[in-house]
């Protein structure tokens, strides 16, 4: 489970420290994916860097609890898989040696049934034929499929996806999103997914949140019926959808179109 209390996060500028995320407080549960909506600035990125242990937390806490007990979220002792937006595949190792580079820096060993897992995923995700390629040599979906082939091959107790199948055209993008729950279940990590696609987040989420425009608040949450349903069309998810889009309008748009229906 993840446990996040007041975290507070800025950022430091010519300015002066500039306050981005103000006293969030979020839980997970163990295998919970968070898709995560917001308008654009909102800290979503901020939130999934902290989490990856890249910025500093100024005051608070997000911490892992496991049967082991409580400790706080770091990257040394639990496992961070992170799925940036432009994949952050290295460009100078193939994409075999861009899967394997988390296990051998946290020296893991592989043994011969982690070599079988590794395989069926890679087969299951269809990069089989791209290991000794690079990244330059490798389309935007065999791209999002070789980091998503790192990310589960690691065995992240929590995964950290930001926008990752934005840059992708529809099909293959709806492709990736199937591949991505199909690999998700075998093994269930705890996921936040940064998106700014209210079909994704009701596809991929099985908790979505929206986050205000002030300092990383979240603002919405619901529990997601939709999570998986690649054809959902119904009156219900319609207006699940209506929801979320109407919470994703600036503030004072919201307040005139709530001032409109009201009359
Ligand atoms: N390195 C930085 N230094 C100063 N301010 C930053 C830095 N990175 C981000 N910010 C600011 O912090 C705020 C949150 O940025 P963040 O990238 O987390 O937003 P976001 O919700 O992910 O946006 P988007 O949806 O556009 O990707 C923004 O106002 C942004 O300008």
């Amino acid at each position: 489970m993840l446990v996040i209390e007041n975290l507070s996060v800025s950022y430091r500028t010519k300015k002066g420290r500039v306050p981005v995320i103000d006293g969030l407080s979020l839980q997970m549960e163990q295998g919970e994916v968070l898709a995560v909506l917001g308008p654009s600035g909102c800290g979503k990125s901020t939130l999934i860097n902290v989490l990856a242990g890249m910025l500093p937390i100024d005051s608070g806490s997000a911490d892992f609890v496991t049967e082991n007990g409580r400790q706080p979220l770091n990257p040394k002792t639990h496992k961070i898989g992170v799925i940036p937006q432009n994949c952050g595949l290295l460009p100078w190792k193939t994409v075999r040696d861009n899967c394997l580079l988390p296990l051998k820096l946290r020296r893991e060993p592989i043994t011969e049934e982690r070599e079988r897992e590794i395989s069926d995923i890679y087969e299951a995700l269809d990069v089989s034929q791209l290991l000794q390629r690079y990244p330059a040599q490798l389309s935007g979906g065999q791209v999002q499929r070789a980091a998503l082939a790192r990310a589960f091959v690691f065995h992240p107790d929590l995964l950290l996806m930001d926008e990752p199948f934005s840059a992708l055209d529809a099909i293959t993008r709806q492709d990736a999103r199937e591949l991505f729950l199909r690999i998700w279940n075998r093994n269930r990590p705890t996921t936040v997914l940064v998106t700014h696609s209210i079909e994704e987040a009701l596809y991929l989420g099985n908790t979505v949140v929206v986050m205000g425009t002030s300092h990383g608040e979240i603002q919405y949450r619901m529990k997601n019926p939709y999570f998986g349903n690649s054809n959902p069309e119904s009156v219900d998810y319609l207006a699940a959808k209506r929801t979320l889009h109407e919470k994703l309008k600036p503030d004072d748009e919201r307040r005139g179109w709530i001032e409109q229906t009201a009359e």
